[in-house]
């Protein structure tokens, strides 16, 4: 099968050092990922992922090094970059406001009035199966639910690169695995970037084109896996040996993540 050519880089980080206090969070991090791609991070707890996700947010300051995006990518933090959304573990959505209103709320922020956002909000809302929900509270909805209304606020602001940060992991198995397909879905229809955050190998080759495993002491990049299978994949890729393989092989390095980390 001919190799088809990588993809314009979107944001390039060369040399990312990220130190708190003593602490190196991460050391010499280069990675570059590329317009549409999807690339998931994965590594053993502490080496870094959430502070190399909050540095491509505009979050946080990286201490070494510098992070590149392409010309006409609105900076910034991920609340008020135009084109960054985040979606963390937590939906953390406003208990006091009906869904509407939830993911209303960036676009709120922004000083955008109510008939302006409508078929912004609607919109969202309809892509993460939620439109009859609108009017719903967040406690009378599922935690699977509720991490759609979080997808559909960082949705809202059409976003060019949506960053995710363990977005499923609170949630049980057959959820997670609706969820994965879903984003699936979404990616090839909108053709975002997305930079996922996992502790899950399973997860992680599911869903990406590129798996980045890192290490700890200092936080690093110790391998690259690419998954060549086709989109869309469907339930059937979890059989195949491609996915076992590489499965296989980001598993490897993990363990040698978690060995060389004297864990
Ligand atoms: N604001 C902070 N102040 C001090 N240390 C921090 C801060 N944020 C992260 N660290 C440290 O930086 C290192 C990397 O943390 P980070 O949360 O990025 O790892 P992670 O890979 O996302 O971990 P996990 O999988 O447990 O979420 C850890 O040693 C952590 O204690």
């Amino acid at each position: 099968m001919p190799l088809s050519p990588p993809p314009e880089p979107l944001v390039q980080l060369r040399g990312v050092g990220k130190s708190f206090g003593g602490t190196t969070a991460l050391a010499g991090l280069d990675l570059t990922v590329g317009q549409g791609e999807f690339v998931s991070l994965v590594g053993p707890s502490g080496c870094g992922k959430s502070t190399a996700l909050r540095l491509v947010a505009g979050l946080s300051q990286p201490t070494r090094g510098d992070i590149h995006w392409a010309p006409g990518v609105a900076e910034g933090r991920a609340g008020r970059g135009r084109d960054v959304a985040f979606v963390f573990q937590e939906p953390t959505l406003l208990p006091w406001s009906r869904v509407w209103a939830n993911v209303y709320l960036p676009l709120r922020l922004r000083g955008e009035s109510r008939a302006a956002a409508r078929d912004r909000v609607d919109e969202a809302l309809a892509l993460v199966g939620l439109a009859d929900f609108h009017d719903a509270y967040p406690r009378e909805l599922s935690g699977g639910m509720k991490m759609r209304v979080a997808i559909a606020r960082a949705l809202v602001t059409r976003p060019r690169v949506l960053l995710m940060d363990e977005p499923f992991a609170a949630l049980d198995e057959i959820t997670r695995t609706r969820l994965n397909d879903d984003l699936l879905r979404l990616w090839g229809e909108q053709r975002w970037t997305v930079l996922f955050v996992t502790h899950s190998v399973y997860e992680s080759v599911f869903l990406s084109q590129r798996i980045v495993v890192m290490a700890a002491r200092p936080g690093r990049i110790i391998d690259e896996a690419h998954v060549a299978a086709p989109y869309p994949r469907e339930e059937a890729f979890r059989r195949t040996t491609g996915y076992a393989a590489a499965c296989e092989r980001v598993s490897n390095s993990l363990r040698r993540a978690v060995e060389e980390a004297g864990g």
